[in-house]
């Protein structure tokens, strides 16, 4: 498989920093914060390392639950799904990820919105 992503995020550590950066930007952003009120943030920072990591082509193995069974209940919006990939793009740029490279992992999450977006 092709690692040129994974490794242009700095590999596990790198990924592991984007989502430490990630989770405080959800839980103060007034369009999502509430959805996670009652969600253990470490577990959910563990499983989006899996699932960035196995996404970029790094070598790991998501093992949480399929987007659709996780989010299915929530009535997501496209707004809030935008939400939270703006999110995400922050948390990419204050990192220092080269745009090329953001852009990769953000074509991945893309064809994830129709299993995430119920509302
Ligand atoms: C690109 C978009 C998204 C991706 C890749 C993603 C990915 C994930 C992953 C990997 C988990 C962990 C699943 C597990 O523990 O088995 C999770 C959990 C969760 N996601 Fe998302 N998610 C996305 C969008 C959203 C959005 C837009 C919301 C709400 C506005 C949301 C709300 C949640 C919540 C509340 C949980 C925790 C559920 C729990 O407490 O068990 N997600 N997500």
């Amino acid at each position: 498989a092709d690692d040129a992503t994974f490794r242009g995020l700095g590999g596990k550590p790198g990924i592991k920093n984007i989502v430490a950066t990630l989770v405080p930007l959800v839980l103060a952003d007034p369009r999502i914060k509430e959805t996670f009120s009652d969600s253990d943030m470490k577990q959910v920072a563990m499983r989006l390392e899996e699932q960035f990591c196995m996404l970029s082509g790094g070598p790991c193995e998501y093992e949480g639950e399929p987007m659709k069974e996780v989010h299915g209940g929530m009535k997501i919006t496209n707004a809030q799904f935008n939400a939270l990939a703006e999110d995400l793009q922050i948390a990419m740029e204050r990192n220092a990820i080269p745009s090329h490279v953001q852009n990769q992992l953000m074509a991945t999450l893309a064809p994830m919105q129709r299993a995430i977006v119920t509302k």
